[in-house]
């Protein structure tokens, strides 16, 4: 059997209404394809907890999470199977750095799909696309 993760991902929202794409860097696995940023939850860790753990680490910068789950989409690659949860959250300090990311980029809801995104995170992509 493949091995499963579980994963978060943070849908960043600022005051433009703009959503905060992150592109994994070459070295990383799955390189030069865009995401929200996060990681694999840890064990005996709540998703809410390991989201702001994850963009502590990565951007450097406290988040506040909405408390629930905008999308949860489980997608099989090749080499695993990831149950990727996706939600909102917003920065309540610092500003975010690319420490492990190649690039960041804040875009209106329109212009998401413009991306090449990782196949996981199409659903949560095309419902923010969907919402307003
Ligand atoms: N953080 C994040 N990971 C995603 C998304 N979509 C998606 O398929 N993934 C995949 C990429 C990675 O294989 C895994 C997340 O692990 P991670 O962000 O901790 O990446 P990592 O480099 O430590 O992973 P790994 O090399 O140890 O496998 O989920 C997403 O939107 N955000």
């Amino acid at each position: 059997m493949k091995k499963q993760v579980k994963v978060v991902a943070a849908i960043i929202e600022n005051d433009q209404n703009e959503i905060l794409c992150a592109l994994r860097s070459p070295e990383m696995s799955m390189g030069n394809q865009w995401e929200f940023p996060g990681g694999k939850v840890e064990a005996n860790e709540d998703p809410y907890s390991a989201l702001v753990r994850e963009i502590s680490e990565e951007l450097g910068c406290t988040i506040e999470p909405s408390y629930e789950i905008f999308n949860d989409h489980t997608h099989e690659y090749d080499s695993f199977v990831i149950n990727l949860l996706s939600i909102k959250a917003k920065i309540t300090n610092g500003k975010p750095i690319a420490r492990e990311h190649s690039k960041l980029v804040w875009l209106q809801r329109e212009n998401l799909e413009s991306l090449k995104w990782a196949p996981a995170d199409l659903p949560a992509v095309k419902q923010l696309m969907d919402e307003k």
